[in-house]
């Protein structure tokens, strides 16, 4: 038995849900440059649950079931009122308070298709209200209640700032949801299917899930890929900065990936959903840092941007705290886990992988006295 480090190239599962195939991402079979630019991030949850794209009538009632499943219990916030509010990340408060929904839920242990579906639902339209509610609270303000007239993109943004979004800010963020909705075996899908094919519940499934998204070699990056920009400044600091970066081998935030090598086709619609958004809020400069980081990586090297190097700059545009950047994908990689989760599920065997021993030989057991 050879192991193989990072499991790189390993094939661990059949799924129907999305696929990368020369540097091509598809959900369900739709390329996602399409869906980015035609599609509601509602209609792909519902394409990614569903298998087929909804007709008007399934899409408006989905969004009806989504807008109607968005409250939290009380129980939540008051539980995350007693956090050490300056001091926990948003990811964390995320990850206790999935948990703590699955506690709510008297369904949480139901193991039918669909009750399943049901709780994947709910899980989709509440979280959302937790991060959006958290970020108030810990700014002293009072979290803003759902409504059931926005769409799930201006809702977020809603109750976020307690004012309804610019139509130019919800397709924004609507096509960044999109984009970050499903990437086949990603670490965090991958963790969140690992955990329920022991058939542990849908709750946990999605708390391990986040937990790992978290990590800066994951989702964690684009809050990184902003505090490089922050640190660097302006575009005049850039050589210096990743000079010094290259000279102490650091790793540059928001470039490479595992699977693609020629380009990671979410970054195109990112770059200029940036360059447009830093252009409306005057901050023009963010997005020529961008550029030049992204031309040195290339050229120095032969690294390319992936979808969390330019995100960043576009939730900052959008005017959303740094450290909600994970929690936004979160919010949206959750309707790809929670895909990911049903289809393990409706074929489930426990995945239990092995490792290669390389520890110290048999040895005799030595009595603590004599050792
Ligand atoms: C949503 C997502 O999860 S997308 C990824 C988000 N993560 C990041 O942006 C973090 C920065 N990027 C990385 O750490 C990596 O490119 C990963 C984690 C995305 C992919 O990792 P792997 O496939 O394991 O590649 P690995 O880390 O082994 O890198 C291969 C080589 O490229 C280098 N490299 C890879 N990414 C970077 C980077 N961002 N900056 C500088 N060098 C890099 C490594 O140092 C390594 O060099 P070496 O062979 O000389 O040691
Ligand atoms: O697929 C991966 O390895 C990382 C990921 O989640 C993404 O790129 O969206």
């Amino acid at each position: 038995m050879t192991a193989t480090k990072g499991l790189e190239g390993v094939v661990a599962t059949t799924t129907t849900i999305s696929s990368i195939i020369d540097s091509v991402l598809r959900y369900k079979g739709y390329n996602v440059d399409e869906l980015a630019t035609k599609s509601t991030f509602e209609e792909v949850v519902y394409l990614l649950w569903h298998d087929k794209l909804p007709n008007q009538n399934e899409l408006d009632t989905f969004k009806k079931e989504l807008a109607e499943n968005a409250e939290v219990p009380d129980e939540v916030f008051r539980q995350l009122k007693a956090f050490p509010l300056n001091n926990t990340h948003p990811m964390a408060v995320l990850r206790t308070s999935v948990s703590t929904l699955g506690i709510f839920d008297s369904e949480a242990d139901e193991m039918n298709e669909e009750a399943n579906k049901a709780k994947a639902l709910r899980i989709q339209a509440k979280l959302p209200t937790i991060v959006a509610g958290f970020a108030r609270i810990r700014d002293g303000k009072d979290p803003v209640a759902p409504r059931k007239d926005l769409s799930f993109p201006a809702n977020f943004l809603y109750m976020l700032n307690d004012k309804e979004p610019e139509e130019i800010e919800v397709r924004a963020f609507n096509k960044a949801l999109i984009l970050h909705a499903d990437h086949e075996l990603n670490a965090s899908t991958f963790t969140a299917r690992v955990c329920v094919a022991t058939l542990s519940d849908i709750y946990s499934g999605i708390t391990s899930a986040i937990g790992a998204l978290k990590g800066p070699l994951h989702g964690g990056a684009n809050e990184q890929v902003m505090k490089m920009l922050t640190e660097i400044g302006t575009v005049d600091h850039v050589d210096e900065y990743l000079e010094k970066a290259f000279a102490n081998k650091e790793k540059i935030m928001g470039f490479g990936h595992r699977v693609y090598k020629t380009g990671d086709p979410r970054a195109k619609h990112l770059k200029e959903m940036s360059e447009k958004l830093t252009k409306k809020t005057g901050e023009p400069e963010l997005y020529e840092m961008c550029v030049k980081i992204e031309d040195i990586m290339k050229k120095e090297k032969g690294l390319l941007p992936n979808v969390d190097f330019y995100s960043a700059s576009v939730y900052h545009a959008l005017g959303i705290q740094h450290d909600l950047f994970t929690p936004i994908f979160a919010i949206s990689r959750a309707s790809g886990w929670l895909a990911h989760i049903l289809e393990q599920y409706s074929d489930n065997r426990l995945i239990r992988p092995r490792a290669d021993y390389v520890g110290p030989e048999a040895r005799e057991y030595t009595p603590i006295e004599n050792r």
